[in-house]
């Protein structure tokens, strides 16, 4: 039986409001009923890709949209159909733009996989999303799941602290888990240019270049740290458009948007803005208590309702900070034993509320400065290499400070530092995190650097 076009409108109506615009453009879009029965279902699509997608991932949907409608579960078959061209956008487009394509589905090797450690905390689960990123979350997760074939490349900006890097390391979360063969890369555009830098000393250009342009998806972080660079613009060019040629995935972040990149080359910006661009903002009221609510629930910890909404509504512009509040009243009620409370709340986050309004950045200098001052040491050995545990561990709450202080990435932070990697950087602060927690010491140090750096400026 073949369904009455109206009737079928309204079926996929239905899957519509089920899975949101996204994926229903991007699975559901081409979906044609071929049988509808009491007996069973069977729907086409021109794309193979689209057919093993709906019958793994969105079946229940399938069927939960067409319980009702049918009177009963009945069974669903996805099949293809030849006799159509597959639609399944693909790159170079916005999902929007219906013209059909050609659309090779995405190349799996064997033993391949991605190349990168992906922050386990940052999926698209975790990611809370509010009206201020709904956009930019779902650009992210039509990429991942139909790499190349949705947004290419996908250019997400937006200032610091907003969640890009979050949403980078989900697609590489989600990739490495749907995708394993995919090569899937994560780079900071510092350590591109620095891994650039020593391949030209090592003479092993070629390696390099092979490396990046082997992946299937390549992840670009601060995209912005192109500016000025002309070799390493010029190499990225060519990475980018041998990518880009071979239909691979490309995503970009950047804190502006291409059209605000000065001093890039005119090519480059312009293949920036051939995929989309969309942007990330300062979260809502609403979405920051949501975004508190998470955190509090995944670390474990009970957070008032009137705690949550003092912090929301007192920290208003960066993600990051709105964690680093929840940290510190995390370690502060398990040191001291007592649950967190508004008083305490307002206690100990006074600094930080009272000199959020009118915050401005301190430099690493004047933290390392601070922090050498605090422990008997002088400024070299905050950024120098020693081991020693005092040193070093002086060295690692420099580090957590000034990027709870300053909007510096973490490659910039380890420059700061005598030019330490940015692996090193992040150890030392999630290092202090835990230190926090554990040692009331540890913690009254942090607390008074962070006390004396908010102080109006000497
Ligand atoms: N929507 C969100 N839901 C949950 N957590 C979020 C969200 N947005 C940001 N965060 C969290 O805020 C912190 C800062 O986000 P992230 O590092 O991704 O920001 P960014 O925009 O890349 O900043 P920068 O440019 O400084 O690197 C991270 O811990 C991230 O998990």
């Amino acid at each position: 039986m073949s369904a009455p076009e109206a009737s079928w409108e309204a079926i996929a109506q239905a899957f519509r409001t089920a899975v949101g615009e996204a994926t229903w453009l991007t699975w559901f879009r081409t979906l044609a009923p071929q049988e509808l029965s009491d007996q069973q279902i069977v729907l086409t699509t021109p794309s193979p890709l689209a057919k093993e997608r709906l019958e793994t991932k969105y079946r229940d949907v399938l069927e939960d949209v067409l319980t009702p409608i049918m009177g009963a579960r009945v069974p669903v078959a996805v099949r293809v159909r030849a006799d159509v061209p597959d639609e399944t956008p693909t790159t170079a487009h916005s999902l929007f733009d219906s013209s059909p394509t050609s659309s090779p589905t995405p190349s799996r090797r064997n033993g391949r996989g991605s190349s990168s450690t992906f922050d386990p905390r940052y999926t698209f689960e975790a990611f809370v999303i509010g009206s201020s990123n709904r956009f930019a979350h779902a650009a992210a997760l039509s990429v991942a799941e139909t790499p190349a074939r949705s947004y290419n490349p996908l250019f997400i900006h937006g200032d610091a602290g907003l969640g890009k890097t979050h949403l980078l390391h989900a697609i590489g979360n989600y990739a490495r888990e749907n995708y394993p063969n995919l090569l899937t890369t994560y780079v900071s555009t510092e350590t591109f240019l620095n891994e650039f830098v020593d391949a030209i000393k090592r003479n092993q250009t070629s390696e390099f270049k092979a490396r990046y342009r082997a992946c299937d998806i390549l992840l670009v972080d601060d995209i912005q740290f192109l500016e000025g660079k002309e070799a390493i613009q010029e190499e990225f060019f060519h990475t980018f458009n041998t990518l880009y040629g071979a239909q691979k995935q490309i995503v970009l972040t950047s804190d502006r948007p291409p059209r605000a990149l000065a001093t890039l080359e005119d090519r480059l910006r312009s293949r920036f803005a051939m995929g989309l661009i969309t942007d990330v903002q300062p979260p809502d009221l609403e979405t920051r208590a949501a975004i508190l609510r998470r955190k509090a629930e995944d670390a474990g910890v009970t957070v008032p309702a009137t705690v949550i909404e003092f912090i929301a509504a007192s920290i208003t512009d960066n993600i990051r900070e709105l964690e680093g509040a929840l940290t510190r009243l995390a370690a502060f009620s398990t040191l001291s034993q007592t649950g967190i409370t508004l008083t305490m709340a307002e206690q100990v986050l006074s600094d930080l509320i009272s000199q959020h309004a009118t915050q401005r950045q301190r430099t690493p200098a004047e933290v390392i400065a601070a922090t050498a001052a605090l422990f008997n040491l002088t400024p070299e050995d905050i950024t120098g290499a020693s081991r020693k545990r005092p040193v070093a561990v002086a060295r690692q709450i420099a580090m957590y400070v000034v990027r709870e202080l300053t909007e510096l990435s973490y490659p910039e932070i380890g420059r700061a530092f005598g030019g330490k990697d940015h692996t090193t950087v992040m150890h030392a602060v999630s290092r202090v995190q835990e230190l926090m927690q554990e040692s009331v010491e540890i913690y009254e140090q942090v607390d008074q650097l962070f006390k004396s750096l908010r102080g109006p400026r000497p």
